[in-house]
C-alpha cells in the first residue's frame, strides 16, 4: 500500500448545483494549500469548513467551500480535504487538473473505500456494503445494504467465528497432550456446539435467496395466448411506474424489461417490449421461445382470456412451461365481458387439469379490477422468501459461497466426530470453516479478490 495523496470528483460528472473533489492522503493538506491562500490550513482543526477562491497560480478557477478532515477522523482514516465547487463539470476537470500539477494523483476506481478497509475502519462485508448503497434503487435494497454496511454481517460472522475459535482451542490443547490420550474437549458438548453453528450457516445460506430476489429483483414471466390481454394488463400494471421514473430527469430504463416496484421490491417483467410487438406469441413464437423466457423466471404470470370456450391449449402450455421451483399465478381476464358463473368455471377448469400449486385471480385490466390482487401475489412471493429469525440478509455471491464452502467444513468436522476420526484432521476441517468465515470479512483475503472487489467500484469512491 503506497501513501500518494490521491484526488477524484464525488459527485455525478455532469451538471449540478455543486461538484464535489475529494482528496485525501499524507500530503492532501499541503497540496490543497498552494491553491487556496486564503488560509493556512495546517493551523485549521479537523471538522471546519473554510470560504475562498480555488488558484491555479495567479488565476482563480472558482469559489470554493473546503471541508477538513484530519487522520484518523475521516473516511479513509487518512487526511482529507473535501472540496465543494460550482457544479460545472468543466470546473471539476480544472480543480483535478490543478490539484495533480500540485502532487496528487487520480484515485483509482474504489480507493478511497480500499483505503478505508486497509487502514481498517470498515472490513470487506461494509466496503462491499457501500458499492450496493450506491448501486440501491429502492427500499428493500437500501435497508439490507445499510445493515450490511453498519456492521449486521460482521457481527454475525464474528459470533461464529469466536464460537468456532472456542472449540479449535480444546481441540488444539487436546493435540498438545496427544500421546497422554485425553479428551479436553467433551465430543457431545462440541456436537452441540457444532449444530449451533450448522444452523445458523444454514440459516444465512438459506437467506440468499431473498437477498437475491432484492438485489436482482423478483423475474415475472407473463405469457398468454394472442389476445389473452397482455399488452392492457402491462399498462395497467407500469401505468403508475412510468409516471414516476418519467418524471425522473436522467431515468433510462432497460427496453427489454420493464421494472415494476410493489412495496419496495422489484419486480422485471421480462421481455415485455417484444411482447407487445408480437402479440400473436404462442404462434409465432411457439413453446420453445415461451419457454426460454420462463426458464429464467421466479414467477409465471399466465393469462387466460375467461370468454374462451376451450383453454387446453392454455393448459398445455402452462404444463409444458412449469418447473419445481416456479410460481404460477393463472390470471383471468377480461372478466369484465362473462359472468361470475363463467369464471368460476373457468378456475374448475384449471384446478381440475394442473396439480401443480396456483393462485387463481380474476382481473380486468381495462376496469382496473383486481390489479391490487395481482400486486399482492406478487409481493407475497418475495414476502415469504424471507425468514423470521434472520435479520441479517446475504445479497452477495461471494459471502453465499464461502458461508457454503464454511458449512461443508463444519459438516466434514460432524463426520469426523461422529466417525472417531483423528483429532488432527478435526482440527484441519475447523480451520478450513474459519478461513472461509473469515474471506467474508476479509481477514483472509488477496490482492486478486481485493482488485475484483474494488474495481467495480467508481472512481471517487
Ligand atoms: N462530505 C461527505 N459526505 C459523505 C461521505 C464523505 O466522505 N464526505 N461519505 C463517504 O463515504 C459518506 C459518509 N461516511 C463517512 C464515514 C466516516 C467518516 C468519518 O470521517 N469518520 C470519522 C469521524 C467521525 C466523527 O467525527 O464523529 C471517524 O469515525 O473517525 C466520514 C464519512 C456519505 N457522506
Amino acid at each position: 500500500m503506497n501513501n500518494d495523496t490521491i484526488c477524484a470528483l464525488a459527485t455525478a460528472n455532469g451538471i449540478g448545483a455543486l461538484g464535489i473533489i475529494r482528496v485525501s492522503g499524507d500530503d492532501a493538506l499541503p497540496i490543497v494549500q498552494k491553491s487556496f491562500p486564503t488560509k493556512k490550513l495546517e493551523k485549521q482543526k479537523s471538522h471546519t469548513i473554510h470560504y475562498g477562491y480555488f488558484m491555479d497560480g495567479d488565476e482563480a478557477i472558482d469559489e470554493v467551500m473546503l471541508s477538513i478532515f484530519l487522520a484518523p477522523k475521516s473516511f479513509t482514516t487518512e487526511n482529507s480535504v473535501e472540496i465543494a465547487f460550482h457544479g460545472s463539470p468543466h470546473i471539476g476537470k480544472r480543480i483535478l487538473e490543478t490539484l495533480i500539477k500540485n502532487g496528487a494523483r487520480m484515485a483509482k476506481a474504489g480507493e478511497f473505500t480500499l483505503r478505508a478497509f486497509i487502514n481498517g475502519r470498515i472490513d470487506l462485508s461494509q466496503a462491499e456494503a457501500i458499492a450496493d448503497v450506491i448501486a440501491s434503487e429502492n427500499e428493500a435494497s437500501r435497508k439490507v445494504a445499510i445493515n450490511q454496511l453498519k456492521g449486521g454481517i460482521t457481527n454475525e460472522i464474528s459470533l461464529l467465528r469466536t464460537d468456532l475459535l472456542n472449540f479449535v482451542s480444546l481441540i488444539e490443547l487436546e493435540l498438545d497432550f496427544a500421546e497422554e490420550d485425553v479428551e479436553f474437549a467433551d465430543r457431545t458438548a462440541l456436537s452441540g456446539l457444532l449444530d449451533k453453528i450448522d444452523h445458523k450457516l444454514i440459516s444465512l445460506i438459506e437467506s440468499f435467496q431473498y437477498g437475491n430476489a432484492i438485489k436482482n429483483g423478483t423475474a415475472v414471466a407473463i405469457i398468454g395466448k394472442p389476445n389473452a390481454g397482455k399488452s392492457t394488463l402491462l399498462n395497467a400494471l407500469l401505468k403508475e411506474e412510468r409516471a414516476i421514473v418519467s418524471n425522473i430527469a436522467g431515468t433510462t430504463r432497460d427496453t427489454i424489461e420493464e421494472v415494476l416496484h410493489i412495496k419496495g421490491h422489484a419486480f422485471r417483467l421480462i421481455d415485455t417490449a417484444g411482447l407487445r410487438e408480437t402479440m400473436d406469441e404462442i404462434e409465432a413464437i411457439g413453446v420453445k421461445k415461451a419457454k426460454e423466457k420462463v426458464e429464467n423466471a421466479n414467477i409465471l404470470v399466465y393469462l387466460a382470456d375467461a370468454a374462451t370456450e376451450d383453454f387446453s391449449e392454455d393448459i398445455e402450455m402452462i404444463q409444458s412451461l412449469l418447473r419445481e421451483d416456479l410460481k404460477l399465478i393463472i390470471c383471468a381476464t377480461k372478466i369484465d365481458e362473462v359472468s361470475p358463473a363463467k369464471y368460476e368455471t373457468v378456475e374448475d377448469i384449471f384446478r381440475n387439469a394442473i396439480s401443480h400449486e396456483f393462485d387463481f385471480i380474476k382481473i380486468s385490466a381495462v376496469e382496473n379490477q383486481n390489479m391490487q390482487d395481482l400486486k399482492n401475489e406478487l409481493s407475497s412471493y418475495v414476502e415469504q422468501l424471507k425468514s423470521e429469525e434472520n435479520n441479517v440478509v446475504i445479497t452477495n455471491q461471494r459471502h453465499f459461497e464461502a458461508l457454503q464452502k464454511s458449512l461443508d467444513a463444519v459438516n466434514k468436522v460432524k463426520e469426523a466426530i461422529s466417525f472417531q476420526i483423528s483429532t488432527e484432521l478435526l482440527a484441519y476441517e475447523l480451520r478450513n470453516a474459519l478461513e472461509h468465515l473469515g474471506e467474508i470479512s476479509g481477514e483472509v483475503t488477496n490482492d486478486e479478490v481485493l482488485g475484483n472487489i474494488f474495481s467495480k467500484f467508481c472512481i471517487g469512491k
